[in-house]
């Protein structure tokens, strides 16, 4: 399915903001690794968020969900023994089920997503997953992969987080269920390192210790401890509602989104500081983010690495400011569900943005005056590219077509929902 987003000058509405991608997927893991009955109020419904459910049921899990909640009854460190797991396009819900299926003889995570995950690497928590004396078949560091655990071994184990955080967090869950105590030493450097905060967060909800050096790059974490099983309530997410919060920016609005907590441990919520260096008018208060829009936006320089899932959204608010913003620190987002720089660029250009790709860098040259538009877009598979082309194409002086629009899916599909309440001129065609 294809949207097409036709020129909006006006936005106007409220609405509580969607249900966090990363807290769902850590609460859920969280819950399946305790062997009591854990309940999650509010969690996230997704494609990502349907996957670790679907994974964690195969693996042992007992799921029953109503209209606000799921309940959860764990495994506990002894997952069913089950031969294949599909995980569809969800890069976190791989990575940290990796790590628990080294307490499994033999489990394959297939390859349904040959353009998108199946092109993602794997080898720096392939490499540290062999420490722990678990077997991994690989395809060259990708899917399809297969682990054959059994008895990890804790012990000192090493980790580049050069990469993705999502390798460190996959060992920080599973390492507390180990015979032998664990250190992790996080070798290289730590990208999306705020991300370690919400798992580290998440696992003392759950009753685990952990002790964490104050950069993270070292922990130590005890052995032959227990999940407890609790009731958690996810939070609202940020970056999905970075997306919205860009579009009110670019347009003439008077948009509210309630249910983001000022003081979450996602660094997402910078996409608030961020429209506000641009001058963007909104306040942010009791969990509710107002945005005023004139249209009118000041260039910016972020460190993309504090907000990764929200710098598209960001690069395209900048698309429409005064000036050049700068995005830098954001190598890894060429490791995502797409080349978030080369291929993300390339779909802005072809929509008539000014921007230049660095190694690590995303430069944009703003035009007040819009873009032209009128060209179909290929959205790569990527739900973030998706929902950042979708705010340019509000302010493109003709339609914008993205193509398999439905990817959108992956964390937020009802994004087109949200903007139409707002007044916005998207259509959904064959
Ligand atoms: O741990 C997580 O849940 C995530 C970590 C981040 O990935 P990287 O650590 O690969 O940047 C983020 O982009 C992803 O959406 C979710
Ligand atoms: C990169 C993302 O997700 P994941 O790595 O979990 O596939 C994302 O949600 O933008």
């Amino acid at each position: 399915m294809d949207v097409i987003v036709r020129p909006t000058p006006t936005l106007q509405g409220e609405f509580g903001a969607l249900s966090s991608k990363n807290y769902t997927t850590r609460y859920l893991l969280v819950a399946a690794l305790s062997e009591g009955v854990s309940t999650i109020y509010h969690p996230a419904h997704s494609e990502d968020s349907d996957a670790i459910r679907r994974c964690i049921a195969d693996l042992g899990a007992v799921l029953t969900e109503d209209e606000e909640k799921i309940v959860v009854q764990g495994f506990g460190r002894h997952p069913r023994d089950v031969k294949e797991l599909n995980v569809g396009n969800a890069g976190a819900v791989l990575r940290f089920l990796m790590a628990v299926a080294a307490l499994s003889p033999e489990v394959t995570f297939v390859n349904t997503y040959p353009d998108s995950l199946g092109k993602r690497p794997h080898d720096d928590l392939i490499q540290a997953l062999g420490q722990l004396g678990v077997e991994v078949e690989h395809n060259n560091g990708r899917l399809p992969i297969t682990i054959r655990g059994g008895k990890p071994q804790g012990g000192r184990i090493t980790v580049s987080g050069a990469v993705s955080s999502q390798y460190l967090s996959a060992l920080l869950f599973l390492t507390p269920l180990l015979d032998e105590d664990s250190e992790i030493i996080v070798l290289d450097d730590l990208k999306s390192k705020v991300v370690i905060g919400q798992t580290l967060e998440v696992m003392e909800q759950a009753g685990i210790t952990v002790h964490a050096a104050d950069d993270y790059m070292s922990f130590k974490v005890p052995g032959r401890q227990a999940y407890a099983a609790k009731s958690y309530t996810v939070q609202g997410d940020y970056p999905g509602s970075a997306a919205v919060l860009a579009a009110a920016a670019v347009t003439k609005s008077d948009v509210t989104i309630h249910r983001l907590a000022e003081h979450s441990k996602q660094g997402e919520r910078a996409i608030v500081d961020v429209l506000r260096m641009m001058e963007v008018p909104l306040t942010h208060e009791n969990g509710t983010v107002h945005v005023q829009g004139n249209g009118i936006l000041k260039a910016v320089e972020f460190d993309g690495d504090a907000a990764t899932d929200a710098v598209l959204a960001m690069v395209a608010a900048a698309v429409f400011a005064e000036g050049t913003s700068r995005f830098y620190n954001v190598e890894n987002l060429r490791y995502k569900e797409c080349d978030r720089i080369t291929d993300y660029l390339a779909e802005l250009t072809r929509a008539g943005a000014k921007v230049e790709e660095r190694r690590d860098e995303i430069i944009v040259h703003g035009t007040p005056e819009g873009v032209e538009g009128g060209v179909t877009i290929n959205a790569h598979y990527d739900h973030r590219v998706i929902m950042a082309l979708t705010v340019v194409g509000l302010r493109a002086r003709q339609p914008l077509r993205i193509k398999d629009a439905h990817h959108v899916a992956k964390s937020y599909p009802q994004y087109f929902d949200h903007l139409r309440s707002l007044g916005a001129n998207v259509e959904w065609v064959e």
